[in-house]
């Protein structure tokens, strides 16, 4: 497994500073989350395949982004990890292990179950969060549920979640309805909520697609600071190679449900293998591109590659394109 330095990156300071870790853990940069050739179709056995053979693991602490464009397969493959996908998917898989023990009972077309230590966070916090419960009533059903709060001080944990996330105003903010809130106040919440079970793998499934640049950005900082205090491993999954890359120890790259390239995020934009990952990263405008009338597209890159690769072989598709350049 690749192993990071994730005290170069780290906002939450030197490693003397984290809290110390729990016995029954795994170290720093073990492996926490592992998983081999897992398939999804969708519509039984026969049915779409959204993600093939797939196949990666996760360290403690390490923080990993999953790119690709739209219907790639990344929310499959976050949903199959966390046990969410719906009863239409049929899921295969050789193993797919989390913190040492089995999360998959191998039998075609069983789902894995919801697993203990993992929490998701979901692109739209309007359409996760109960619209009828409050703020404060949904805080205290999952710390509850968790059994970390007692009677006595529920309220007064739920308050100091609501503080870390970076929110003020806690009276009207445990009152409030979902839609009586901000989108960044609703995020900061489903943050909460996702961080107060004091999960080991936390899944933000395109966290910031919902908020504007700057806020985007302040969301991403406050989840990498979160997780760093407590060594949480975090997939971030989103379209957006920029801030993945700038936000992960790992970059993993999918492109029509194959995961075509997983590299340090650091290294990516100079070593990209694969053509389609450098599509990915020729879209992004740099100083370079100053003075152009426009930018590359994605197709036209990958067009380009195409021809490249087909001068070396037979290819129809651009799942071809991803297994003869792989
Ligand atoms: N419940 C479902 N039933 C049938 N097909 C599905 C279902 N969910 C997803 N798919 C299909 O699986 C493929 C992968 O979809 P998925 O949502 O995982 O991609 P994605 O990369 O997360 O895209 P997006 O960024 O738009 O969410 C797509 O072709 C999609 O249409």
């Amino acid at each position: 497994m690749f192993s990071t330095t994730l005290r170069d990156r780290s906002p939450a300071g030197s490693p003397a500073q984290r809290p110390r870790l729990r016995a029954e853990e795994p170290a720093p940069g073990a492996d926490l989350l592992r998983v081999q050739d897992l398939t999804v179709r969708y519509g039984g056995p026969d049915g779409a395949t959204a993600v093939r053979d797939v196949s990666f693991d996760i360290g403690r602490g390490e923080r990993i982004a999953l790119v690709g464009e739209s219907g790639s397969g990344k929310t499959t493959l976050a949903m199959a990890v966390a046990g969410f996908l719906p009863p239409e998917a049929h899921v295969t898989t050789t193993a797919m292990e989390f913190a040492g023990r089995s999360i998959s009972d191998r039998r075609p077309g069983r789902l894995p179950r919801r697993t203990p230590g993992m929490a998701m966070v979901f692109q739209d916090a309007m359409t996760s969060l109960d619209p009828v419960w409050s703020v404060g009533s949904q805080l205290l059903a999952v710390l509850r549920a968790d059994g970390r709060a007692s009677r006595s001080d529920d309220d007064a944990r739920a308050r100091d979640w609501l503080r870390r996330v970076g929110l003020t105003d806690l009276d009207r903010v445990m009152r409030a309805r979902p839609y009586e809130l901000s989108g960044g106040m609703r995020q900061r919440v489903m943050m909460a909520l996702a961080l107060c079970g004091q999960p080991r793998l936390l899944i933000a499934d395109e966290p910031t697609s919902a908020l504007d640049a700057s806020l985007a950005r302040a969301t991403m900082d406050l989840l990498l600071e979160l997780t760093s205090t407590t060594q949480t491993s975090l997939l971030i999954v989103s379209h957006d190679i920029h801030l993945c890359l700038d936000y992960s120890d790992r970059t993993f790259v999918m492109y029509q449900g194959d995961l075509v390239e997983q590299a340090a995020s650091a290294d990516l934009a100079s070593r990209a293998r694969h053509p389609y990952t450098q599509g990915l990263l020729r879209c992004i405008p740099t100083l370079a591109d100053v003075g152009r009338d426009y930018l590359p597209t994605l197709d036209a890159v990958m067009a380009e590659s195409r021809l490249a690769v087909a001068a070396g072989g037979e290819l129809d598709d651009g799942a071809d394109l991803a297994r003869g350049a792989a």
